[in-house]
């Protein structure tokens, strides 16, 4: 089967050969090709998502991923940019549902931002939706009537792509507790008010499934003091991008949380919910904690070899039971350190 290797910026290419070195332990039945994504691309070839890598990404079983972003490229036109990229690889590749799990391993609970016996509680998947919103409405820049300069982003979902990530929300909520949470704000917008009547709409179809709505203030108040209470929370990609982050952090670090974005079918993009990291890059301080998770979701989602992702999770579990330790999470260890920590264990 063959993996496209899209290792991007700053810790990306870290990162990415950590989990790279885990995946050939646990199977030998991966190839790989690795294409530049992002600035690397940009500086390389003058255009962030160049040709071939989309093309490696298309003709790929499915795509282990980095992160882009470089201070260098800040300034550049925004189709230039970096994070065009990843956003044009979910679009292209008709990836719109991510999930983000965020469980704490309870070797972590004192390196989660909570107290401990409510950090402990925490174990839930966000579900994102990942191909509308602001992220991908009409968006510009003009001059308002009184000569100020007006910076706007449409944000906006059709009751199509409401439905098809609601139905992956109470589909993954079935496969677990029976429980989703839609996170909205529709208190204040249009294109809330239409999520919550679709959501709604919906759960006639999913009697087993308690489903309750939440604002999504209110909600980021929530995963703070009482994270327990959530299992599955299904919401918009602003939404989602945000109290992901969020989660990480309640749950020990951003370093540790994965993330698989996929199609309607097995096609899968898997990166970590961090970006770039330019602040730490190239200093071996990368947690690839968050990637190698990513590489087992990768291989139990889209490669059909459970076996092995459960193994390179229970080896995470228990390198962290170890004592394995990177800066983030209140210790020592370098980016290596940290896949020699898991390979020993394997
Ligand atoms: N999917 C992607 O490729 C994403 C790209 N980005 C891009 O990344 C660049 C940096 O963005 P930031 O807002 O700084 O977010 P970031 O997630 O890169 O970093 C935020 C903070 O978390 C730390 N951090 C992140 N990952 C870590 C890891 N694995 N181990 C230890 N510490 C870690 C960083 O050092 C930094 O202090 C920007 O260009 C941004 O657009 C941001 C998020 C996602
Ligand atoms: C870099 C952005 C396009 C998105 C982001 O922050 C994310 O997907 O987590
Ligand atoms: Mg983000």
């Amino acid at each position: 089967m063959l993996i496209a290797l899209l290792p991007g910026d700053g810790i990306g290419p870290e990162v990415v050969e950590q989990a790279v070195r885990v995946l050939n332990v646990v199977t030998d039945k991966l190839t790989y090709e690795t294409a530049p994504v992002g600035g690397a691309a940009y500086k390389a070839q003058g255009h962030p998502l160049p040709a071939a890598t989309l093309d490696l990404a298309k003709r790929a079983d499915a795509i282990l991923f980095g992160a882009v972003g470089d201070p260098d490229c800040d300034k550049l036109e925004r189709h230039l940019r970096p994070e065009q990229a990843i956003l044009g690889l979910r679009k292209e590749l008709a990836l719109f549902a991510n999930l983000r799990p965020a469980k704490l391993f309870p070797e972590l609970a004192d390196a989660s931002a909570l107290r401990p016996e409510v950090a402990t509680q925490i174990d839930m998947v966000i579900v994102r939706e990942l191909n509308g919103d602001v992220y991908f409405g009409e968006k510009g820049m003009r001059t308002t009537a009184a000569g100020l300069r007006e910076g706007y982003d449409i944000m906006s979902y059709d009751e199509g792509e409401v439905r098809r990530i609601a139905r992956v929300g109470f589909e993954t909520a079935q496969a677990r507790n029976g429980k989703l949470c839609s996170v909205d704000k529709a208190n204040v917008l249009e294109t809330s008010q239409l999520w919550r009547d679709v959501v709604i709409e919906m759960s006639a179809d999913f009697p087993d499934v308690e489903l309750s709505h939440m604002y999504v203030d209110n909600c980021a108040m929530q995963l703070v003091r009482n994270p327990g209470q959530f299992d599955v929370i299904v919401t918009g990609n602003l939404f989602g991008d945000i109290l992901s982050d969020q989660a990480s952090m309640c749950a020990g670090s951003i370093g540790m949380l994965p993330s698989a974005s996929l199609d309607d079918k097995q096609k899968g993009l898997y990166e970590p919910i961090h970006g770039s990291a330019p602040d730490i890059a190239g200093h071996g301080k990368a947690n690839p904690l968050a990637t190698i998770l990513s590489a087992a979701m990768m291989l139990r989602y889209s490669l059909g070899l459970p076996d092995e992702a459960d193994r390179i999770e229970a080896a995470v579990a228990k390198a962290l039971a170890g004592g394995a330790r990177s800066p983030d999470l209140g210790g020592t260890m370098t980016t290596a350190q940290m896949g020699d920590a898991v390979l020993a264990v394997l």
